[in-house]
């Protein structure tokens, strides 16, 4: 299933950033600048204290530790899932030189002339292509980002007009990463099922084909940072995202916790991981998936590398029995994921209200 938009929708004039930058030195077209309260308050977030930083899940320790170091590292996730929705992975055992050459072909991508990248145009109400994503009215502000997102798994879905034959190592590159990543993915599900004391392989059995999608996301340097985003808060859609940020990168993603923007400090050779929504209705809402944004650099350029993980679009999600209980009562409803993969991309990107779709009592923030 390719969701789609059913009604004609006109966006305006969508710039392109890195051409933007090209052309106007200095100044931000309107559509760029957000209103007041959007704005990102560079100063307020980047003097935090460290300690209030995403914490670091070592997949060694689960995948071949001993009992002891196993049962830390699991308790440590259950708390990272609980409060955070977030954390870096260290020794995940994915190739260095992999997740360097998937760095590579996505920047030489991006430095591509315009009219080469625009070659993989993205619809409006898609997530496939070259452009911007979640744009739906003309008036609706944009992110100071180019992407490139792609579906990739089952091969069903996977549609040879929109890879990229230029760099040449892009299509195999990029297979390799996503079935490391799939991999990687595959070993987290069942450790969060673990550390929810439930069975190992319950998501894998629920999930059917799981489905993955990739997004490049490349945000250039922007003369103003205080006065755009580089991409709008949300959360996602996915079971789990998997998120690299590109070596030697400026800070840039940052996440809602407590009504603060908190930036995440990229640690050398760690993924980033977020619970997604689907996620937070299977375990009513035990683990969370957090809002979180990026932010420009005045004079740096930053490169992130992102992959969905969901189940297959014809599998019924809903909160599973073993989360539900009295003092636990129901907060999602049962819905088809299709129908919320459907809903999430034809919605601009709004914080986490896309989930109100599967509560049952949407004005609630839990
Ligand atoms: O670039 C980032 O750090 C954030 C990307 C992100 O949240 C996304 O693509 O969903
Ligand atoms: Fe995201």
């Amino acid at each position: 299933m390719a969701p789609v938009l059913e009604f004609p929708i006109n966006v305006g004039r969508i710039d392109d950033v890195q051409e933007l930058k090209k052309t106007r030195k200095t100044e931000i077209p309107n559509r760029f600048v957000r209103d007041m309260a959007e704005r990102p308050m560079l100063a307020a977030t980047t003097h935090l204290p460290s300690s209030n930083s995403i914490p670091v899940i070592d997949l060694s320790k689960l995948m071949k530790g001993n009992k002891e170091e196993f049962h830390y590292e699991i308790l440590k996730l259950s708390t990272s899932c609980e409060e955070w929705g977030f954390f870096q992975v260290i020794n995940h055992g994915i190739d260095l030189d992999l997740l360097e050459k998937i760095e590579k072909v996505a920047m030489e991508f991006f430095m591509l002339p315009v009219e080469e990248k625009q070659k993989y145009p993205m619809a409006p109400g898609t997530v496939q292509g070259y452009g911007q994503a979640f744009v739906f009215s003309e008036d609706q502000k944009l992110d100071w980002c180019n992407m490139f997102a792609l579906g990739l798994v089952p091969h069903s879905i996977r549609n040879p007009k929109l890879w990229p034959t230029n760099p040449p190592t892009f299509s195999g590159t990029v297979e390799s990463y996503s079935k490391e990543i799939r991999k990687l993915c595959k070993d987290l599900l069942r450790f969060i099922a673990l550390s929810l004391g439930v069975g190992g392989n319950v998501f894998e059995e629920m999930f059917g084909v799981s489905v993955q999608a990739m997004r490049m996301n490349y945000y250039p340097a922007c003369p103003r940072p205080d006065l755009v985003l580089g991409l709008s808060p949300h959360s996602d859609g996915s079971a789990l995202t998997v998120l690299q940020q590109g070596k030697g990168n400026t800070v840039g993603l940052q996440i809602l916790k407590n009504n603060t923007w908190v930036p995440i400090q990229p640690v050398r050779n760690a993924l980033v991981i977020n619970i997604g929504d689907t996620i937070e209705v299977l375990t009513n809402g035990r683990y969370k998936s957090s809002e979180h944004r990026a932010v420009t650099h005045k004079e740096k350029d930053r490169l992130s590398i992102v992959t969905f993980y969901a189940p297959s679009y014809d599998i019924e999600i809903g909160p599973m029995a073993e989360m539900v209980d009295e003092n636990n009562p129901t907060k999602y409803r049962r819905y088809n994921h299709g129908e919320y993969s459907k809903h999430y991309v034809t919605n601009k990107l709004q914080g986490k209200k896309t989930l109100d779709f599967a509560k049952i009592s949407p004005t609630n923030s839990f």
